[in-house]
């Protein structure tokens, strides 16, 4: 491919991230440009997303391409160079709000059908849920993932250490999982001997057999499985562990993952609510049914629900809502300031992000008297749940990690083709009558997997490709040969699933030259403890690990190394040959938009962007020939680390450098490195001038940048913000713009 037809994807996606890129992208396109790089935009926001999926409902000025399922497509082509920012992946509460935000906008897509009686509703709810939930990541993770601290990253925490709280060995902080009818407990699975079309159905006791799902075409050599989670198990486990709490006067903290395991857990969570506020729910529970309040999506839709209720009733609902909290254990909050718990929304608590900030925080979360105070930590699935008691248990022994010398822990995660648990949302099913719950050879009429289950309980079917696990061996030894560091491969033979990943995984360490690395396979808790032995002697070691756990250390580890996530280099080489590059590893931090909406101090910090990048451009350099994509990547990198070294990232602190200030001292030090370059004299002489404007104009355009700061910003909405407000918004210093203006 020439040079000149180069193309960077490079997505708009929500909250904090979107904001940052309308500041980001024009830098972008005005280095890139000069590399003869496109940049192209592909809106793959939620609000964008609805708008793809109902173009009947819309004018024609209105209809919005189907972006997603375009750029899926790209995933699967050679030349694919994406850059992926986190997204919202929203929960039901979320979504509906941007339905919402979208209809008051003249946008008129349906309501969303959330109790769903004709055959309409029913279609449109399908519809909807293309867009619920982890609907993004899924369709464009087309491999595994790798995702790391960069070394002047690493280096940069190790001379900047951020705060970690002590650790006392008399606290009382615990994880509590289930330790019988839970997803591990009952797992079977099997390698598929040949491909084969299966559906997945209930023959109840009755006598009747229910379709749940129709086909599911698997490939030879696939591996799957079949678990339930039992509803009278998950019930006794919740009224013990509340009771457990009461008691040892310890608080409780529930954590789950609603977003990407979007039909399971906020099954999980609306039955911890219901156990909470028993008394009420006993009372009221017919009214509450009338009203179609679902807490699957937390207590904010009960509060919402009830609003229609007259006040007298809504007080005396509240009210026993209150005495139920008041006779219960004390229950974590996500903001103390404004009284929302654990209970409110599943997406306040997403277990990627809480635990680990649970942890930092000396083993404490906040209590609703905005003190921090100890945790039960509720994580009903003990397949991972154990992987935090260790780390705990650690903490209380050794204390709290130290950033200044703890080893660093890069992950290679078997991600690709909707890979485990995560893949499962559309296989997963809560169970309508007691019954055997089979997974059936379509052709043969064989049953492949069985399991009795009973009413309420949720069974589901997961899947990974061989392809897949293939790819991600060869990626974890890839790895472990340019870093020189360990591989461990987490992987449990007590769990069905994860002892037929291992047959193969030694199966295809056999086609690499291994010689000199240092390769094992050890179950979750030995792997936490080898890991961490490790961690606190400084020496680094790569988890190689499932889907879940990808997702869980490449946040945990990060928080404890770096303080955040947001500084890894997260790439997923894409299986069919092309590259995303996500950018950094935690999401799209809600927090900081209501910062900038109220302050104009955006603090989200775009070094995940920069990392992303920087190997974006040299892979368009390694793949197309395009020699000035090299070299802008490489002054990239040299300017992510003078901007490290230099302290300029964004401060979380309204009236000091933000996510703004922090950007226009990348273009600086970007434009320096490339006008001091004499490998390409053309780039030096392009980019020299702009040095030299940036450097000139240094206070002016910080005070600029600055100014604006300490008042309120409107952004024009949340889920669907108006572009232009937010570009003058995120574009603040004229003297900046036009400096950049001008190699545009
Ligand atoms: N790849 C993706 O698409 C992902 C999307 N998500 C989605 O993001 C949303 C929010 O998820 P949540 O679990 O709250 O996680 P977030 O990572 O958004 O929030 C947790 C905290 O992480 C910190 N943080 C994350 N990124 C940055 C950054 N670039 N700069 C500075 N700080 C950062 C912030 O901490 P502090 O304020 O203390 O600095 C933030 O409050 C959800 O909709 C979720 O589904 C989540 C993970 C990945
Ligand atoms: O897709 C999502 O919902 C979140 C993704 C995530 O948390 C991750 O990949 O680390
Ligand atoms: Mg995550």
């Amino acid at each position: 491919m020439a040079a000149d037809t180069s193309k960077i994807i490079y997505t708009l996606t929500d909250e904090a991230p979107y904001l940052a890129t309308h500041s980001f992208l024009p830098i972008v396109r005005a280095f890139a440009g000069a590399a003869g790089i496109d940049v192209v935009e592909c809106d793959i926001s939620v609000a964008n997303r609805i708008l793809g999926e109902f173009p009947e409902f819309l004018t024609d000025a209105q209809k919005a391409p189907n972006t997603l399922a375009e750029l899926g497509k790209k995933t699967l082509q050679p030349d694919a160079n994406i850059i992926k920012l986190p997204n919202i992946s929203a929960s039901q509460n979320q979504l509906v709000a941007a339905i919402r935000e979208l209809r008051a906008k003249g946008y008129m897509v349906p309501e969303f059908p959330e109790n769903p009686q004709t055959e309409q509703e029913k279609e449109l709810r399908k519809r909807y849920g293309k867009v619920l939930g982890s609907a993004v990541n899924p369709v464009l993770r087309e491999g595994n993932s790798d995702r790391r601290a960069p070394n002047a990253v690493k280096e940069y925490a190790r001379r900047n250490p951020h705060s970690m709280a002590e650790w006392s060995p008399a606290s009382r902080t615990h994880v509590s999982h289930m330790t019988t009818g839970d997803f591990y407990h009952g797992e079977k699975s099997l390698t598929l001997d040949k491909a084969r079309d299966v559906k997945m159905e209930l023959i109840t006791k009755s006598g009747k057999t229910i379709v749940l799902k129709p086909k599911t075409s698997l490939l030879a050599g696939e591996i799957i499985d079949s678990m339930f989670m039992s509803k009278k198990a998950l019930v006794a486990f919740y009224e013990q562990q509340i009771e457990d709490a009461k008691n040892t006067g310890i608080m409780f903290s529930l954590h789950v993952k609603a977003t990407m395991m979007k039909v399971s857990h906020p099954i999980v969570f609306g039955h911890c609510v219901k156990i909470f506020y028993k008394e009420a729910f006993e009372k009221h529970g017919k009214l509450f049914d009338e009203l179609g309040v679902n807490v699957n999506n937390g207590l904010a839709n009960l509060y919402d629900k009830i609003k229609s209720l007259p006040e007298s009733k809504q007080d005396e609902i509240k009210r026993d809502m209150h005495a139920c909290q008041e006779t219960r254990a004390e229950l974590a909050m996500v903001d103390s300031a404004k009284g929302i718990t654990n209970f409110h929304s599943p997406n306040d608590i997403i277990v990627d992000a809480s635990m680990p900030a649970m942890i930092r925080q000396g083993g404490k979360m906040y209590g609703a008297d905005g003190r921090l105070k100890e945790v039960k930590a509720v994580m009903p699935e003990s397949t991972f749940a154990r992987i935090y008691q260790e780390i705990i248990n650690f903490c209380k022994w050794h204390g709290a990690f130290d950033p200044k010398t703890m080893g660093t822990v890069p992950n290679v995660g078997l991600m690709a083709q909707q890979a485990e648990e995560y893949g499962s949302h559309d296989k997963t099913f809560e169970i309508q009558e007691d019954g055997v719950a089979n997974i059936t050879d379509l052709t043969t009429g064989e049953v492949l997997l069985s399991q009795d289950v009973e009413q309420g309980d949720i069974w589901r079917m997961c899947q990974v490709k061989d392809a897949a696990i293939r790819d991600w061996v060869k990626l974890a030894v890839t790895r472990s040969r340019n870093s020189g560091m360990p591989v461990v491969f987490w992987l449990d033979p007590y769990r069905p699933h994860e002892n037929e990943v291992i047959k193969k995984v030694n199966t295809y360490l056999k086609d690499h030259d291994t010689k000199g690395l240092d390769i094992q396979i050890m179950s979750q808790v030995r792997a936490m403890r080898y890991t961490l032995e490790r961690v606190v002697r400084g020496m680094d070691t790569i988890s190689a690990t499932g889907n879940i756990l990808r997702d869980y250390l490449t946040d945990l580890f990060p928080i404890m190394e770096l303080g955040t996530s947001a500084k890894m280099l997260s790439i997923v080489p894409l299986m069919a040959g092309g590259g995303m590059y996500e950018t950094g590893a935690g999401g799209s931090a809600p927090k900081h938009v209501q910062q900038l909406v109220e302050e104009n101090h955006l603090r989200w910090d775009s070094l995940g962007e920069f990392l992303a990048l920087a190997v974006s451009l040299e892979d368009e350099g390694d793949k197309t020939g395009n020699k000035k994509a090299k070299i802008l990547a490489t002054a990239l990198d040299a300017a992510t680390g003078k901007l490290l070294q230099n302290n300029k990232s964004p401060s979380p602190k309204t009236g000091q450098l933000d996510n703004r200030g922090s950007q226009f001292y990348l273009t600086l030090y970007w434009a320096q490195t490339l006008a001091a370059q004499t490998e390409d004299a053309e780039l030096a002489k392009r980019f020299a001038p702009l040095a030299k404007t940036l450097a000139e104009n240094e206070k002016k355009i910080v005070d600029e940048l600055n100014a604006v700061q300490g008042k309120p910003a409107d952004i024009g909405g949340y889920y669907f913000p108006d572009r232009k407000k937010v570009s003058a918004i995120m574009r603040p210093s004229a003297t900046f713009n036009a400096a950049l203006a001008t190699v545009a």
